[in-house]
């Protein structure tokens, strides 16, 4: 078994931490969600930093977790603001592939309805629609694999993961 990482990036609501784990127990890797990482470091709620601190702080310190955190041989759950950050995008690809769960816009409003209280990094106020425009492209830069994060279950979708991963020799 391969002793690299899997680094899941996309949209929020792509199911990188719901998908995430089921994952690392499937290649008997460790699970780490790099929001809880942030969490525990400021001892409070990604909220919270956001109402004290604002959304480019949050973005800063994200960045600072990536780039420092040891994330070595787990699957790695990020933020979907993570790819804000290039120093960070290219740490990660050093420690294994970054897995694109490709959320629909569709999919993304449907599952994102407390949107006020989320904890997105953008300025307060800016639409699903706006995020989805601005971030698709930087998902698409930084992806090694894009998989359908829609395409059916958690399950399935961990599937498809892992099928993509083999045929890569990754896994
Ligand atoms: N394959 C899936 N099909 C349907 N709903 C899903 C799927 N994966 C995740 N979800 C749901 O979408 C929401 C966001 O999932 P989450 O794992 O928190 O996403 P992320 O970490 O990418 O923001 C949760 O309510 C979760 O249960
Ligand atoms: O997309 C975003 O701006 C964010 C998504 C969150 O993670 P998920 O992608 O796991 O929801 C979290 O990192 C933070 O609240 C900012
Ligand atoms: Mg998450």
């Amino acid at each position: 078994m391969s002793e690299s990482s899997v680094i899941l990036i996309g949209m929020p609501g792509a199911g990188k931490s719901t998908t995430g784990v089921l994952l690392a127990k499937r290649l008997a890797k460790a699970f780490i969600d790099t929001d809880i990482l942030i969490q525990q470091q400021v001892d409070m709620t990604l909220q919270d930093y956001l109402n004290q601190h604002g959304y480019m702080a949050l973005r800063e310190l994200e960045a600072d977790v990536l780039t420092s955190a040891s994330l070595e041989n787990a699957v790695v759950a990020t933020g979907g603001s993570a790819v804000y950050s290039d120093s960070a995008m290219r740490r990660l690809a050093t420690l294994g592939p970054r897995v694109f769960l490709d959320l629909k816009l569709s999919s993304m409003q449907a599952r994102i309805h407390n949107q006020a209280t989320r904890g997105l990094a953008s300025q307060p106020g800016t639409t699903l629609e706006t995020i989805f425009a601005e971030r698709l492209p930087l998902y698409r830069q930084y992806a090694d694999i894009t998989v359908a994060a829609d395409g059916g279950t958690a399950e399935e979708v961990v599937q498809a993961i892992v099928d993509r991963l083999s045929a890569g020799g990754s896994v």
